[in-house]
């Protein structure tokens, strides 16, 4: 997969270059490159804003550096490949979950339009759907400054669903939102510490019981803090002995 960031303040971005996402760029299963908008002006003061026509607070981002931009990757998209998907972090866009992550993973090219000020002309949404797949996309009910936090969020939850990028797939299993319920609790040494000892099963080796007694935890937190997620799973996905949580 490549991923294109543009962005007026790149450094934002660096770390990605860590952990598991740099790993990924350096076996070559991810490519990500961070673009500095600015390089995309002419004037002397790289001018990448302007007042909103209809008044208001703020400032708005000028159309031009945005499409010399994205043209700038959209034609590097070979015309075999599929269309670029083309990601807006707003808080106006559709609310970011697993389930799109997993979708967007199967991309072969992202590229992240990071906003700034009050956002960025509509008009070059309207303008890359010509070229790309437009999804404005929000990671939850806030308000954030701009929107490299956003792609930051966005990028590694999509980077480590690509296969190789997490060293043991089985880990992406039974993860919270992977399955619809979230994750049980996870111990490691010591066996009791500061007068809190691990659950005794955990301890038997008894690998039915320990799988029973995590899906109960997952249930049992699922109920205590997400219910809607339980509501929303299919009948079938629950056994009967679920459904006493
Ligand atoms: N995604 C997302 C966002 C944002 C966001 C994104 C882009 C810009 C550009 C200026 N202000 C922004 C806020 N706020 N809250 C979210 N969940």
């Amino acid at each position: 997969m490549r991923i294109d960031v543009f962005s007026i303040f790149p450094e934002y971005l660096a770390p990605l270059k860590l952990s598991l996402i740099g790993k990924a760029m350096d076996a070559g299963i991810l490519s990500v490159a961070v673009h500095d908008l600015r390089e995309f002006t002419h004037d002397r003061h790289r001018t990448v804003d302007d007042t909103p026509y209809g008044g208001g607070a703020g400032m708005v981002m000028k159309p031009e550096p945005w499409a010399e931009a994205l043209e700038s990757v959209f034609a590097e998209s070979t015309s075999t490949d599929a269309r670029p998907v083309l990601l807006v972090p707003s808080p106006a866009g559709e609310v970011f979950t697993q389930a799109m992550a997993r979708e967007l993973a199967t991309a072969q090219h992202l590229v992240v339009a990071c906003g700034r000020y009050e956002g960025i002309d509509h008009r070059v949404s309207e303008w890359s759907a010509e070229h790309a797949d437009v999804r404005f996309v929000s990671i939850g009910d806030y308000v954030l400054n701009g929107g490299e936090v956003a792609a930051m969020v966005m990028i590694e939850a999509i980077a480590r669903l690509i296969p190789g990028t997490i060293g043991n797939p089985e880990s992406l299993t039974e993860e919270s939102h992977e399955d619809g319920l979230l994750e049980y609790p996870v111990y490691t040494k010591p066996a009791s510490w500061r007068g809190h000892d691990v659950p005794e099963i955990l301890l038997s080796g008894n690998h039915g019981a320990i799988a029973r007694w995590r899906r109960d935890r997952r249930l049992e937190r699922t109920r205590a803090v997400r219910p809607e997620m339980l509501e929303a799973l299919p009948a079938e996905a629950l056994d009967k002995k679920d459904r006493a949580f």
